[in-house]
């Protein structure tokens, strides 16, 4: 898959943009804050519908503009595309060949990104939430129904923890209307984590041949899927909904009195294991490092596995911050056949390693110049 055309208008600091891509490496060059990353954000964005950096999408727009449109045409199975994704005061509005597709669904999926930002390195030690967000965000883009399911089970999540607060405030226990909520929720539950288990065993299967890869057989990563309930990826979706529903049952009035719902995939977390032991809690640096790299490289592997064709790849500033035999390993995995899109400072740490010939545009305060290639 490759992303052949990119075109902005009030987006972030560009007023309009528009470039054509050639090669299967970009680079986009500049000094700090001038525009790099909010480049590749754009193609995030254009992909998922949302950004990796922040949760509001008002911040996407121009600062003096009341909207902000991307644009872009893809190569996928050797078919163009164009793919267009305006935000406005007004929402989010999301255009596939010209057509308005309404859910989410039907949109996200038809460009496939992975971004590997520094901040992922994180991702490992980080807080629970950046782990679901990693599961939702990858396997939502090769999933539908995935990204179907869980858009209502947050929907009702949200409409569970409000009506707890109502009963709560009103001093009374659960009702009929509690027991249609639940009842959705499981529902909608059960086809997220059946989904989630059946995606983690790929995943781990994926990220456990790269780790032994990275570290030449010397590690072992296993990957947990953590929860206070008592499943397991062997069970059928329908057992995961009989479960759920008398879990949360269980749990009425303990809900009423949170006012929230105490179990469920919103509370779930994932855990990595080197050689058995927790690397959280008793992985080096490195370690968490490696274990991260691998699961990037992974989710490459598994959209490739799960579509047909390699995603996208977007590394925001990250080649400076892995050792060289990470950066290599990185770069031996994208060779020629994944689009990569690198924003750096300088070409210091990329230009002996570069294995394609690379486009290389210089951005300066949200102007864009194509430099000649290298
Ligand atoms: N909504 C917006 N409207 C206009 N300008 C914005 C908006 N949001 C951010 N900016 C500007 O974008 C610039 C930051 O761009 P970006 O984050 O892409 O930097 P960068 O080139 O990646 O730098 P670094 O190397 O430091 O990460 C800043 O000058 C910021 O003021």
């Amino acid at each position: 898959m490759r992303l052949t055309k990119l075109s902005l208008l009030n987006f972030r600091n560009y007023k309009e943009l528009s470039l054509k891509f050639d090669n299967s490496l970009v680079i986009f060059l500049g000094e700090n804050a001038q525009g790099k990353t909010n480049l590749l954000e754009s193609i995030y964005v254009l992909a998922m519908t949302r950004s990796h950096r922040t949760t509001t999408d008002k911040e996407l727009i121009g600062w003096s503009d009341d909207f902000g449109r991307i644009e872009g045409d893809i190569l996928k199975h050797n078919k163009q595309l164009t793919l267009e994704m305006v935000v406005s005061n007004k929402g989010k509005k999301t255009k596939v060949n010209h057509l308005e597709k309404k859910r989410l669904s039907e949109y996200v999926g038809e460009l496939n990104v992975v971004l590997f930002a520094p901040e992922d390195l994180y991702l490992i030690k980080g807080a629970p939430q950046l782990r679901r967000r990693f599961i939702d965000m990858e396997l939502g883009q090769i999933n539908p129904h995935y990204l179907y399911h869980l858009t209502i089970y947050q929907k009702v999540l949200k409409q569970r923890n409000k009506y707890l607060k109502q009963l709560a405030s009103d001093k009374k226990n659960s009702d009929q209307y509690l027991d249609v909520l639940t009842e959705q929720l499981a529902n909608s539950g059960s086809y997220v984590l059946y989904l989630r288990y059946q995606y983690l065993i790929k995943l781990e299967k994926w990220s456990q041949e790269i780790h032994d890869g990275i570290t030449n057989g010397r590690e072992i990563l296993e990957i947990k899927y953590e929860t206070k309930l008592d499943i397991n990826s062997s069970m059928e979706r329908p057992e995961f909904e009989e479960y759920l529903l008398a879990e949360l049952k269980k749990n009425y009035n303990k809900d009423i009195f949170k006012q929230s719902t105490s179990v469920g995939p919103h509370r779930d977390d994932l855990s990595f294991y080197i050689d058995k032991n927790n690397v959280q809690n008793f992985g080096s640096q490195g370690q968490q490092r490696t274990t991260a790299l691998s699961l990037k490289l992974a989710e490459i592997e598994l959209i490739k596995e799960e579509t047909g064709e390699y995603p996208v790849l977007l590394l925001d500033d990250v080649m400076s911050e892995l050792d060289d035999d990470r950066q290599i390993h990185l770069l031996k995995t994208i060779e020629n056949k994944v689009q990569t899109f690198i924003t750096t400072t300088t070409l210091k740490h990329l230009e002996d390693r570069m294995l394609s010939q690379p486009e290389i545009y210089q951005v300066r305060n949200g102007q864009v110049e194509r430099k000649s290639d290298s």
